[in-house]
């Protein structure tokens, strides 16, 4: 074995180059060998402990060699360093992921790519370590010239060999790490959602057939089935929450103006009615009941005449007698009827004025305009040619309102500018509605309230001018109740009535909260026809007065 070994180290000499005289001073290479003496690159990581074993065993062999044959001519050839230059101490390679066939990141599900740098350098194997020593170790011995060229050859190559494993292996290992990091995580830290089962588009498009849906958004198709509406506060709601088919708003049927009366009077009569009967209840009538019930009916101002009438006509009749609230209603009924049947009266037209002058008057808001609208629907459709003068000059809105009264009734209508005078503008009036023919004037005028000197007088001078005009002008003086009123309603009858001389009267919202006692007052204090009472807003809400339905209305009797 150890010719063997000989024989390779010249072998070796020859193939590459001529062996060189070695100076004396460098054969003492036990120095030279000396681990601690020979900085070996890397130390830490090159074991140089076989190394001087294998140099202590060339020593061994050549002493043996020389002195079994003193001739040969033995080199004793030691490593130089400009001859074998000592290859580098290899480190593992510094592989990086991009030497590595990077597999396909996906993103979601897994690290970041940017982790993937330090997962690589993490999962180095360690093993790379021991083919590069191997190398280092066969250049070593190829360096000290002993260990022959052909074992070094083979050592070499095993080592590269191995080297080159070592690099696959790690190319797999760090493949595998990266595809592992590219994964997604098998252990998800919180519990995975179920994703909702995706319905067919058939069976959502027949849902929203049947929701009626499309009908909110229009145009837009549903994205996504949202899944149950979430719970909102009160006071929202979605589309869907929303009431299907809500029954559509009835119109209430249209009540018989008796019925708006009726139902106007209500207030005043069940108060009325109740009051009597509770009066009466297991009382004989005396003339303590007769006081309170005279007091009774004061209160709902039909007046104290009217009072005085109703106790007198239940004391003749019952007095001593037990009373009931039915009795005391049908005679209040009576009485009231009597007193309100002499004012209860058509309103005369003398046509063969040519036009028959109509002055309609009364408290701001009693319904002055609309009645004028109302009574211009009536004679209209009689077939009378109707003119109307806008002498509420104090307000556009009235002007305003009456030409809109003037076009539904087919009125004629003659107006001026806001402020204007308006006795001139009735005169005018007058002027084209005698040209025109006209059978009826209706003049409107502005509200005041009776205390208003100024506008009183203005009213004075319009009756003056008509007067002018024709003797009988105004024809009709009408003046407007608001039947809300109550008692204030008699004041200003008894100031339009020395103005303007009142001729007739119209109560209108008698289909209100109204309190029409009054009305039975004043048709006893000033016996005034009482031509119309108002029911309603709309044109055909203008009733003619009808006493017995307004007194059983009154008093609570049935008709
Ligand atoms: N319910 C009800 N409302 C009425 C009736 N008559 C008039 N009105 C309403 O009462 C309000 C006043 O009516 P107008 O006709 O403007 O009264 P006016 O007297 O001309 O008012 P001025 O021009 O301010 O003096 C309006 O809203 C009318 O629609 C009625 O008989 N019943």
């Amino acid at each position: 074995m150890a010719f063997g070994f000989i024989k390779k180290v010249f072998t070796f000499g020859k193939d590459t180059a001529p062996a060189k005289e070695v100076p004396e001073e460098a054969l003492k290479q036990e120095d030279v060998l000396s681990t601690e003496d020979v900085p070996v690159p890397h130390a830490d990581a090159v074991d140089a402990e076989p190394l001087v074993a294998l140099a202590e065993d060339r020593d061994l062999l050549l002493d043996e060699a020389e002195a079994a044959n003193p001739e040969a001519d033995l080199h004793r050839v030691e490593p130089q360093a400009d001859i074998y230059p000592l290859p580098p101490v290899v480190h593992p390679l510094p592989i990086t992921p991009d030497e590595v066939a990077a597999p396909e990141i996906e993103t979601a599900g897994g690290p970041a790519p940017d982790s993937l740098d330090a997962a690589s350098e993490t999962s180095t194997p360690s093993a790379t370590l021991t083919p590069e020593v191997e190398a280092t170790r066969a250049a070593e011995l190829v360096n000290i010239g002993l260990g022959g060229v052909e074992h070094a050859h083979e050592e070499i190559e095993a080592a590269e060999a191995a080297k080159a494993a070592a690099i696959d292996d790690f190319r797999a290992a760090d493949a595998d790490a990266m595809a592992e990091l590219a994964e997604p995580s098998p252990l998800p830290l919180e519990e995975p959602v179920e994703p909702a089962p995706a319905k067919p588009k058939s069976a959502r498009k027949k849902k929203t057939e049947a929701k009626g849906g499309g009908a909110t958004t229009s145009g837009a198709e549903p994205v996504a089935d949202a899944g149950p509406a979430p719970a909102l506060p009160k006071g929202f709601s979605t589309a869907d929450q929303m009431p299907k088919d809500a029954p559509a708003a009835v119109p209430a049927p249209r009540l018989s103006w008796f019925q708006r009366l009726r139902a106007g009077l209500a207030r005043t009569s069940s108060q009325l009615t109740g009051q009597i009967a509770s009066l009466f209840t297991k009382r004989k009538l005396d003339d303590a009941t007769l006081q309170d019930l005279e007091d009774l009916l004061i209160q709902a101002d039909l007046g104290v005449e009217t009072a005085l009438r109703i106790t007198d006509t239940l004391a003749s009749e019952r007095y001593g007698k037990d009373v009931t609230g039915e009795d005391v209603g049908r005679i209040m009924a009576g009485e009231i009827t009597k007193v309100l049947e002499p004012v209860a009266k058509p309103l005369e037209l003398d046509l063969s004025h040519k036009p028959h002058v109509i002055l309609v008057v009364g408290v701001n808001g009693t319904g002055k305009t609309t009645t004028i609208g109302k009574l211009a629907a009536k004679l209209s459709g009689a077939g009378l040619k109707v003119m109307m003068a806008a002498g509420d000059t104090f307000r556009a809105a009235a002007i305003e309102q009456l030409h809109i009264w003037a076009d539904r009734t087919k009125s004629e209508i003659v107006s001026s500018k806001l402020g204007a005078d308006a006795a001139g503008l009735a005169y005018e009036a007058y002027e084209q509605a005698k040209a025109k023919g006209s059978d009826v004037l209706i003049i409107d005028t502005a509200g005041r309230l009776q205390n208003k000197a100024e506008l009183m007088a203005e009213l004075e001078k319009i009756v003056r001018v008509l007067g002018k005009l024709d003797p009988d002008a105004p024809h009709t003086v009408l003046q407007t109740l608001d039947a809300t009123t109550g008692q204030n309603a008699m004041n200003q009858v008894e100031i339009f009535r020395n103005v303007a001389g009142v001729s007739g009267l119209i109560m209108t919202k008698l289909d209100g909260t109204a309190r029409g006692g009054i009305l039975v007052a004043i048709a006893a204090k000033h016996k005034l026809p009482v031509y119309f009472i108002g029911v309603g807003e709309g044109i055909d809400d203008l009733e003619p007065f009808e006493a017995k339905d307004f007194a059983q209305a009154i008093a609570g009797v049935e008709a």
